[in-house]
């Protein structure tokens, strides 16, 4: 078996460490995991056994259940979870069955401990005392070597050289081992790495292995409440007062001490913003507005409508139900309550919410940057005349305006040249200035995508064929500390695409917490196409139907160039990869546009 063969189907490095026992490998490890956790960086750890190795204990209930013919015991709690399964094999465990079963979402790198003749890349380590040979020098995927002063390394080891005792040397040559790594089915980007073959990723993850990447902002800004629509709240806004501060009348009308009374004698009048100083005693009553604090002495209001006044007396129709039309101190919000939480998007409501606690410059998160620009020398831009042969521009103003609902900075840098150098020189700009640079086209297999050059000479991107449509071609990765999308060109695959994967991905990384995509069910009015193992997104208009429920028709052809069906649309149909075709009446997912459009 080769590397590739091994390694097929990784979509994170993998390294192996080879060292020989009394080497200090374990506390080697004990070390460093905790320092490539602090810089961000999560590790899985595999590693080999000897054959009848246990994690649990005679007397527990999973080793009992394990040893009395449960064939996988898997066992759960709201913290961690194992599973334990009994695969008797000969000779050593089958390692690329095992690195398939590792949850590669959630993890940066995994580190194969103990299977030493498997063609992986290694880090050596080495120590003089321990009197054993190099294997660098017999082993071609050695990759470096970490060793004590005491190690006679020849001249010829051709292999970077890591102290073994300074592990932040060792995480900086992992870190970077993670930057520099190219998964096998993308090395070389162009036609070469689309064959037929080339695994797909499903919606879910995609979306998975983007947000493991993602890291929320934490820079945090005060800011007027006027500059706060749509931004993140960086604190808890913890109330200072009770809201309303006093309890107070909910009618105009008389506010009264409930007794058993035919008429009420009134003995003052209260406005909003005043109080009634005296206290009511039985069979009193005060003439009082909406918002007026309550009278000390009264429990209830009655609303001007069922009232009568004659003489200096007030009488009323109809029950009059103890504390009716009394709204108490802090009912709405309490001093000393969590208002809101820290994470939370702020709109209209959460603006008046702050207001009405008096918090009149929050503290927010930095908003995040993106750039944005397009290419191919066939798009032009929309303020030019159109050239023969090309397509004005649009996907640059459908990024704005999808960007510009999520409160971002957007900095355009246009449209890019198709070449080389101009596209190192943007995305590097791009790449410094923001957060996260997003572009659209040239991440599918054309002749004329230079893009594909330039971002593996500057980043760490993966070419990836998503099981959608539209928007199959995704490009994703990192150059420098910004995170790259390169969506795909077709203008409805790059709105499609941000929807599902740029919009998720930028949430989380204005430090928004407790999103989820709106999806709603609805009742399918015509027939649809869909492929087993595929997401489709059609473009579809949901309204109510005459059974009052939501009804949804598609708008019509589905050409993934054909922006006016976006227009036309209110919401993506979404048949999900296990529903072959839609028959009318069947009930389908759909996704409002609301959120972005
Ligand atoms: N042999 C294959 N051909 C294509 C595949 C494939 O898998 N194998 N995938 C198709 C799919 S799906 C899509 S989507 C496109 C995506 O290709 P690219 O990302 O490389 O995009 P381009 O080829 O550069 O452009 C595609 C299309 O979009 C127009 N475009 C590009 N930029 C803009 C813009 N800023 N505004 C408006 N329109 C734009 C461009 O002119 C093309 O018509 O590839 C398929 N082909
Ligand atoms: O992404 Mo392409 O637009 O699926 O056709």
């Amino acid at each position: 078996m080769t590397q590739n063969d091994l390694l097929a189907d990784c979509r994170v490095p993998v390294l192996g460490l080879c060292a020989y026992s009394g080497t200090g490998k374990t506390t080697l490890l004990r070390k460093l995991l905790p320092e490539l956790n602090r810089r961000g960086l999560k590790m899985a750890v595999l590693k080999h056994a000897h054959c009848n190795f246990e994690v649990d204990k005679p007397g527990k209930d999973s080793f009992e259940l394990r040893k009395a013919g449960a064939d996988q015991m898997l066992i759960a709690s709201s913290k961690r979870r194992a599973l334990m399964m009994e695969r008797p094999v000969e000779g050593a465990p089958d390692l690329k069955e095992l690195l398939a079963m590792v949850d590669q979402s959630r993890i940066n790198l995994i580190l194969v401990e103990g299977f030493k003749a498997l063609p992986l890349p290694k880090l050596e380590l080495h120590r003089a005392a321990v009197g054993k040979p190099f294997v660098w020098d017999k082993d071609p995927l050695v990759q470096a070597l970490a060793c004590d002063d005491q190690t006679p390394v020849p001249d010829d080891c051709p292999l970077p050289r890591l102290d073994i005792n300074d592990v932040d040397a060792i995480a900086d040559y992992i870190q970077d081992y993670i930057l520099r790594w190219q998964p096998p089915q993308s090395a070389p980007f162009g036609p070469s790495c689309d064959d037929g073959d080339r695994k797909q990723l499903s919606v879910s993850q995609g979306i998975a292995r983007i947000l493991a990447q993602v890291t929320p902002i934490s820079a945090t800004e005060p800011q007027d409440l006027t500059g706060c629509l749509n931004r993140i709240l960086a604190e808890d806004a913890t109330s200072p007062i009770d809201v309303p501060q006093q309890t107070n009348s909910a009618m105009d009308g008389y506010a009264i001490a409930l007794g058993d009374h035919t008429r009420y004698t009134l003995v003052g009048e209260v406005l909003a913003g005043y109080a009634f100083e005296g206290t009511l005693e039985p069979g009193q009553a005060v003439k009082i507005m909406t918002g007026a604090p309550l009278p000390a002495g009264a429990d209830t209001v009655v609303m001007r409508e069922l009232a009568s006044e004659q003489a200096g007396q007030v009488q009323f129709e109809g029950e009059i139900i103890r504390g009716q039309n009394v709204r108490t101190a802090g009912e709405d919000i309490a001093l000393g309550q969590t208002a809101l939480a820290a994470g939370q998007r702020l709109g209209a409501a959460e603006l008046g919410l702050l207001a009405s606690l008096g918090i009149a410059r929050p503290t927010l998160l930095r908003r995040p940057k993106v750039a944005i620009f397009s290419t191919g020398d066939e798009v032009c831009s929309p303020e030019r005349p159109l050239q023969p042969n090309c397509i004005f521009d649009s996907n640059r103003f459908t990024l704005h305006g999808m960007l510009a609902k999520l409160g971002v900075e957007v900095i355009d840098l246009g449209i890019i040249e198709d070449n080389e150098a101009a596209m190192m020189a943007a995305l590097s700009r791009a790449a410094e200035e923001a957060d996260m640079v997003i572009t659209s086209g040239g991440v599918s297999v054309g002749d004329a995508d230079f893009i594909k050059d330039a971002l593996a000479k500057l980043g760490h991107i993966d070419f990836w064929r998503i099981a959608q449509r539209p928007g199959r071609p995704l490009a994703f990765g990192r150059i420098g500390n910004a995170l790259f999308f390169g969506l795909p060109g077709n203008p409805v695959a790059v709105m499609v695409s941000f929807m599902q994967f740029v919009q998720p991905a930028l949430r989380k990384m204005a430090g928004e917490t407790k999103w989820q995509p709106k999806l709603f069910k609805a009742i399918a009015t015509e027939p649809m196409q869909s492929r087993l193992g595929r997401t489709e997104f059609n473009r579809g208009i949901f309204s109510l139907g005459p059974g009052g429920q939501l009804e949804v028709s598609t708008t019509g052809h589905q050409g993934s160039g054909m922006l006016s069906s976006m227009v036309t649309a209110n919401c993506l149909i979404v048949i999900e990869e296990s529903i072959e075709r839609v028959q009318p009446g069947d009930s389908v997912w759909v996704q409002p546009f609301a959120d972005l459009l």
